[in-house]
């Protein structure tokens, strides 16, 4: 065999990342948020990078899977869903409890098998980064080739606190539209998505409506992460049914969100109520949604990215892209995988621009809101060991505070009775 395929080496790097006083349902994203950086180190010398979430029972699942890799081939990406599980098995999955919504209360309904697939995620990245590298190819040709040379990226808006950043505080419809005023004119980003389920409903439909005068005939989301009923979400979509190009995830659950679909015409979007392939075929056949953001970390991975793709594409669901805080290695994987899905027709949301530490170098820049494609071997990125190695030291130090991603626990240090709301 050639050992130019074989991994010889797994390299777990846990680190902390800065981040600014975003606010969403849940509370407020804490100063540094936990990361995991991913290499596979092969035969032949090649390290192949991948990224995930870096909260501990996510870095429990990771120490396993890697110390069961050595040995294996970067090639068998589909075997790694396998080690995977047998790994989770020594692993105390704590609040994977199949029962109840995430820590985060952001991504839907946790389970162990869910958290499983964001670990498989970045090694399946990392083969296949070290696997271009080795083959000279960009991980767009592993995946069947580009049908794009650029990927459009949508601006994140986020009512937040003044931090040590310099956008200051957003906390009505004028800071969300100099917001988004700044992002058009550094980013050149042409949709905007708001984080909704902060305030009262009415305080963002004036967002939304502000944000629509601003920019005319701009695509429009709005995202409350299920912080509403049916009856808000309905009178939300009569109020900006006219200027959302969809509203995601009004309401918790299929059920709700399937009455709200069948009683309005605004399109509704997901990455709450489906998540895994087992949500699908409820939620399809009830209709809930119209949209699906994908997410290579919540599916498992590039390849099952698109395999969310094609049944999207079967039963006529449209397709966008989910993100969550990350750094440059992930939003490298996303555009190689968006490069190569025809259905996605929505531009991807990435928290990006409001990191601005990176493990990679150069940093990726946006030109009209969108990225290039790389053609380069793998993703395309180089790792920068020493900004690798600050971010770890903080996560070293750390006394634990922020090794779990917890915003309610953050919101909670300046506000100690708050609880999320409910509209
Ligand atoms: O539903 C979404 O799009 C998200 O939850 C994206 C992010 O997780 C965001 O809301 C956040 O981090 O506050
Ligand atoms: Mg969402």
């Amino acid at each position: 065999m050639d050992t130019k395929l074989i991994v010889d080496e797994v390299r777990l790097t846990p680190i902390l990342i800065s981040d600014p006083p975003l606010l969403n349902t849940q509370g407020v994203h804490q100063p540094y948020t936990p990361r995991l950086v991913v290499e596979v180190v092969t035969g032949g010398g090649v390290s192949g990078l991948g990224e995930t979430y870096g909260d501990g029972v996510y870095l429990d699942t990771a120490r396993r899977l890697a110390e069961a890799l050595p040995g294996c081939l970067i090639t068998d990406v589909n075997a790694l869903f396998g080690l995977a599980a047998q790994a989770a098995d020594t692993v105390d999955t704590v609040g994977a409890d199949d029962s109840g919504v995430d820590a985060s209360g952001l991504r839907g309904v946790r389970t162990a098998d869910k958290l499983r697939l964001s670990v498989v995620s970045a090694f399946e990245t990392a083969c296949l980064d070290a696997l271009g590298r080795t083959l000279g190819l960009p991980v767009h040709a592993l995946l069947g080739g580009k049908v794009r040379d650029e990927v459009e990226y949508s601006a994140y808006l986020f009512h937040k606190w003044a931090g040590t950043d310099d956008w200051g505080a957003a906390l009505d419809p004028a800071g969300i539209v100099a917001q988004a005023r700044r992002f058009d004119r550094e980013y050149g980003f042409r949709s905007f998505k708001l984080k909704g389920g902060v305030f009262e409903p009415e305080r963002e439909i004036a967002a939304i409506r502000a944000l629509a005068d601003a920019f005319p005939g701009r695509p429009l989301r709005l995202d409350p992460n299920g912080a509403w009923s049916v009856e808000t979400s309905l009178a939300v979509a009569r109020e900006l049914g006219d200027v959302l190009e969809y509203l995601e995830d009004p309401a918790s659950g299929t059920a709700a969100m399937a009455e709200i679909a069948a009683r309005t015409d605004v399109p509704l979007a997901t990455n709450m109520c489906v998540t895994t392939f087992e949500e699908i075929p409820e939620a399809f056949a009830a209709g809930a949604v119209r949209i699906v953001l994908c997410d290579h970390h919540y599916w498992g991975g590039l390849h099952r990215t698109r395999e969310l793709a094609a049944l999207c594409r079967t039963y006529g669901v449209g397709l966008s892209m989910h993100s969550n805080t990350h750094l440059g290695i992930s939003l490298a994987a996303m555009t190689q995988v968006a490069a190569t899905l025809p259905g996605l027709r929505h531009a991807c949301d990435t928290h990006y621009p409001w990191q601005t530490e990176d493990v990679v170098t150069p940093r990726p820049v946006f030109r009209a809101g969108r990225l290039a494609v790389s053609d380069a071997p793998g993703l395309g990125v180089e790792l920068d060991r020493g900004a690798l190695a600050a971010l770890h030291r903080r996560w070293l130090d750390d006394d634990g505070t922020f090794r779990n991603r917890d915003d309610t626990a953050a919101i909670r240090t300046t506000h100690p009775t708050w609880t999320p709301r409910h509209w």
